[in-house]
């Protein structure tokens, strides 16, 4: 991978009394790229993405965003993340362009020519000027993205961006997020328990599972399709596509997708 990365993630852990939530995990992120964490329900993505953007301890290791360690140079870091980690909050009586308006107001720099930006960019125009209460999930979804885009960070991160999602905004998001990746040089770290989704969305995906980091894969440009080859690739090391798949918990769902692009298990045409 060629350049900088902007963000590192270099041998962290985080333990809780005799828990281990995540357990050395490191990876990087380059300019450009949209990275995926995939695992599980309880594999540790939402755990290393608070780690990530300093709203959780570290108890080894180090994260650097663009340079900065998160735990000694914190501003200077936060600085480069946009994020969305919990659900976002918004004043709910107020447009959404007022409550863009009032956050922008708290980060210097940011004017309403950046704010129009935004807002086109995730497509909220025509609906900017009603209040946030009358907005579908995917519309504050959006809207959460733009609050996050702001001040033009070099790094976004969204934990389980699809949630509650339906078809067509997923598609969306995913052609924004790629814009934002390829168009503007932003790094994307986005984390999901659905195979299919980061096949779709993402350049690579690293797969957490137990806290600890499985593998990283890239999707490449087929797409879809890498993922199902690479556990195809893992079941003929071991022949047996249930036990990986129960190993790693996925739902029926997610074993329905791979066993349908495994041809071992297509019936003949
Ligand atoms: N503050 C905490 N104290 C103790 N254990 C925690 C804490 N936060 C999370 N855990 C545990 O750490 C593990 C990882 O949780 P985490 O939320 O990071 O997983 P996840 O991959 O994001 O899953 P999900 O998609 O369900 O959120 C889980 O077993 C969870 O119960």
């Amino acid at each position: 991978m060629d350049g900088e990365p902007i963000l590192k993630v270099e041998h962290v852990s985080k333990k809780i009394g005799d828990q281990v939530l995540v357990e050395d995990l490191s990876f990087a992120v380059f300019p450009g790229e949209v990275f995926g964490l995939l695992g599980p329900n309880g594999a540790g993505k939402t755990t290393l993405i608070r780690m990530i953007v300093g709203l959780m301890s570290i108890t080894e290791g180090e994260v650097w965003i663009r340079g900065a360690r998160i735990r000694k140079q914190f501003e200077e870091a936060a600085r480069q993340v946009g994020a969305i980690v919990e659900n976002p909050e918004f004043y709910p009586f107020l447009t959404g362009y007022k409550n863009l308006l009032h956050f922008a107001g708290m980060v210097p720099g940011v004017d309403r020519e950046r704010i129009d930006e935004v807002v086109s960019l995730v497509k909220l125009k025509p609906s900017i000027h009603q209040p946030v209460k009358t907005y579908s999930l995917g519309m504050r979804q959006r809207l959460g993205v733009a609050q996050a885009l702001l001040h033009e960070p070099t790094l976004l991160v969204l934990d389980e961006p699809t949630n509650g999602l339906d078809p067509a905004g997923i598609r969306e998001l995913r052609q924004y997020l790629r814009y934002l990746a390829r168009e503007k040089g932003v790094a994307v770290l986005v984390s999901s328990h659905l195979l299919s989704e980061m096949e779709l969305m993402c350049d690579r995906v690293a797969i957490l599972q137990k806290g600890r980091l499985v593998d990283v894969r890239s999707i490449g440009e087929k797409g879809r399709g890498e993922l199902e080859r690479m556990v195809q690739f893992e079941v003929n090391q071991t022949h047996d596509l249930s036990s990986i798949l129960q190993e790693l918990g996925w739902s029926e769902r997610e074993t329905e997708i791979f066993s349908d692009g495994w041809p071992g298990r297509r019936s003949p045409d």
